[in-house]
């Protein structure tokens, strides 16, 4: 269990676009702060409230640098902080609040039956005494209505199969594996449950590309192939050409804060990216200009009082050393971003002068 952080750095910072609303969300974050209690009293600010919903149908790529807070978000959402982190704000899921729910609902209800969770660290998720065809079977056991040895041997097989999860390694068990292996039986473990939301942390690490584009594609189809299209995905990664072959929407994570939110097209397409972070974050794609971002994020233990990224900014001014208030910014579709200089495309830009 985890403690309840201090709620008065429940909103700062936090981002969310109001562009896609007729969809109820799934699951709904608001003020979401994670802190971790170090030795000495050092406190280590790993989110900072996060708010944004992932809404039924829907795609949310959540992306950012190693050690930003993208996994620690996923770890709040399950439950799973360790001892020495303590919470504040909400993350609502239909009227549960994840935060403050109890370690018997989230084992009994939430993981693998409303969340299904795609770890970032699938050997370790995997049970290690045993077979990934028997822990396919027994997850589809405990799972689905599915019963009896012949049906539930097939039902693991396809799921399996969903996965990209090869049949002929289905009776090895996960030290056999390699990394993308263990990832797939990971991924085909997580689909089994059909949870209403599937959280996807660095659901491509280890894939080749072939792999990466089958995986997100299962992923999409998830959400995709129901009637009631009541399914949503929220996927951490640090692959940004994943994130657009799948992603509705996109947030973009610095220093432990949301810092843009908006449609996916227009964030990789055009007009772009808005916050100064994202843009550099595109622009460090070798397919792109292949220019990383300069400098180094800062300790989480350390923020500065105003903008995290400044240090790194060519459009910092004195203001940056006051914390930017998240805002929505021109044209449509809209976009919220926590910045005092957002770039704005050309013709607004004129409009303006
Ligand atoms: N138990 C812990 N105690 C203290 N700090 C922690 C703990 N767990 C995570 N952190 C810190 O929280 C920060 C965010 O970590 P997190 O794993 O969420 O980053 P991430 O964005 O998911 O990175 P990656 O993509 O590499 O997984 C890091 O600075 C990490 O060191």
């Amino acid at each position: 269990m985890t403690a309840r952080a201090d709620a008065g750095s429940a909103d700062a910072g936090s981002a969310e676009t109001g562009a896609v609303t007729e969809r109820a969300p799934v699951l709904s974050v608001r003020g979401l702060s994670v802190r971790f209690l170090m030795p000495g009293g050092r406190r280590i600010a790993a989110v900072t409230g996060a708010r944004f919903d992932v809404r039924s149908g829907e795609c949310l790529a959540l992306i950012g640098e190693s050690g930003c807070g993208k996994s620690v978000l996923a770890s709040a959402l399950l439950g799973l902080l360790p001892g020495n982190a303590q919470t504040a704000g909400q993350a609502l899921l239909g009227d549960l609040d994840l935060l403050t729910a109890d370690e018997r609902t989230l084992a009994r209800t939430v993981r693998g039956r409303r969340i299904g969770l795609v770890p970032q660290s699938p050997a370790a998720h995997l049970t290690p005494v045993r077979t990934v065809r028997s822990q396919l079977r027994e997850t589809v056991a405990a799972l689905t209505p599915v019963r009896g040895r012949a049906a539930l041997r097939t039902a693991a097989e396809t799921a399996a199969a969903r996965a990209a999860f090869p049949a002929g390694h289905l009776d090895h068990h996960p030290h056999q594996l390699s990394g993308g292996l263990a990832q797939r039986a990971a991924t085909a473990l997580a689909l089994v449950g059909d949870a209403p939301l599937l959280l996807a942390d660095e659901p491509t690490t280890g894939l080749d590309r072939d792999l990466v584009d089958r995986t997100v594609d299962e992923l999409r189809r998830h959400v995709d192939d129901t009637d009631a299209g009541d399914r949503a995905l929220l996927m951490i990664t640090h692959d940004l050409a994943a994130a657009e072959r799948i992603a509705d929407r996109v947030a973009v994570m610095y220093a432990g804060r949301i810092v843009e939110l908006g449609d996916a097209a227009a964030f990789f397409g055009a007009p772009g990216p808005r916050h100064p972070y994202s843009r550099g974050l595109l622009q460090a794609l070798p397919d792109r200009a292949f220019t990383p971002v300069p400098g180094l994020p800062p300790e989480l233990g350390a923020l500065p009082a105003g903008c995290a990224f400044a240090p790194r900014c060519d459009r910092s001014t004195d203001l940056c050393a006051t914390p930017p208030r998240p805002a929505t910014v021109p044209p449509p579709p809209a976009v919220t971003v926590a910045c005092h200089h957002p770039h704005v495309p050309a013709p607004e830009a004129a409009d303006r002068a």
